[in-house]
């Protein structure tokens, strides 16, 4: 196979010269193998040049979700199978595809036959591939992306402050083409699978391939039903998260709210419009 590789050299804890290295091991004497570095400057744009100068039939990705988010919207239509090396501090969307957690076994599926065709959410003309959200989470990605915190300890430690100083809840208005709500609300998010990268059931239905994604509106902070999301299969009340499956939605609040996309913080906003771009990206399980 001709294989492109990106890595992100400073997400999440894994040692990149390390999964590289795991990496050549697995490559048969048919594979090349061309490497890519993020800089966090430009790095779209380079891709995409890249991908457009040769064809090729895998493209590893060596990063987190923000990183897996870049290289999708870098390749546009060119729908090349990517292969997901998970090397961020969440990795939301390998946990929500079930692959391995060791490299060696990891790396054999992004390398492998198998591929599934996952959708994304176009969210304001930009790709959300997992869950993205208005409110307090966003908010606690916003704290931590302004520490000098990395990995997932990090993340929890710096989490406790906004916890506490939750701003919310906010005024929101949803509309999905059947309904108009009016909601007061934590967070409100657009979830194209089940679980946080922490984890963290929030949509027990949700799939990545059922052509829909499902707005999730937070009604209030509540510890039990927090932890309940630790549990697969357990219900959620209510009162705590109504949930509904869209093809569309927009949402707006009545002043700028933090927004995050795929666990990259993007700025405070009004309004998010998203639609559903079914089997946009192929990807490598097994
Ligand atoms: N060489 C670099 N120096 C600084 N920042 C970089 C560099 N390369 C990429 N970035 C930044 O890394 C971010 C993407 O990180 P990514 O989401 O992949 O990892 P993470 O945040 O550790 O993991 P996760 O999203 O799973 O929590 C982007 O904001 C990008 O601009």
């Amino acid at each position: 196979m001709e294989i492109f590789i990106v890595i992100n050299p400073v997400s999440g804890d894994e040692n990149k010269a390390e999964l590289l290295k795991a990496v050549k091991k697995q490559l048969t004497e048919n594979d090349s193998l061309d490497i890519f570095k993020t800089t966090g400057e430009n790095d779209a744009e380079k891709i995409n040049e890249k991908l457009s100068a040769k064809k090729y039939d895998r493209v590893l990705i060596a990063g987190g979700d923000g990183t897996i988010k870049l290289v999708a919207e870098a390749m546009g239509e060119n729908k090349i199978s990517i292969g997901i090396l998970p090397a961020g501090s969440a990795n939301g969307l390998a946990k929500d595809l079930n692959l391995p957690e060791e490299a060696e076994d990891f790396i054999k599926a992004a390398l492998g036959k198998e591929i599934r065709e996952i959708d994304a959410i176009k969210i304001n003309g930009e790709l959300s591939l997992h869950i993205s959200d208005f409110g307090l989470n966003a908010e606690l990605i916003k704290e931590f992306e302004g520490s000098n915190f990395r990995g997932k300890l990090g993340y929890a430690l710096n989490s406790i402050p906004t916890l506490f100083q939750n701003k919310g809840p906010f005024d929101f208005t949803i509309e999905t083409g059947k309904e108009t709500l009016e909601r007061k609300a934590i967070m409100v998010a657009f979830a194209n699978s089940k679980k946080f990268g922490t984890g963290a059931i929030v949509n027990p239905d949700g799939k990545m391939d059922d052509g829909v994604f499902e707005v999730l509106i937070f009604k209030k902070f509540d510890i039990i039903e927090i932890l309940k999301t630790m549990n697969e299969g357990a219900k959620l009340s209510s009162d705590f998260v109504e949930i509904i499956s869209v093809k569309k939605a927009n949402v707006k609040a009545k002043k700028p709210i933090a927004f995050q996309i795929d666990g990259e913080f993007c700025q405070e906003i009004e309004e998010a419009t998203a639609e559903i771009l079914p089997k946009k990206l192929a990807i490598a399980v097994g």
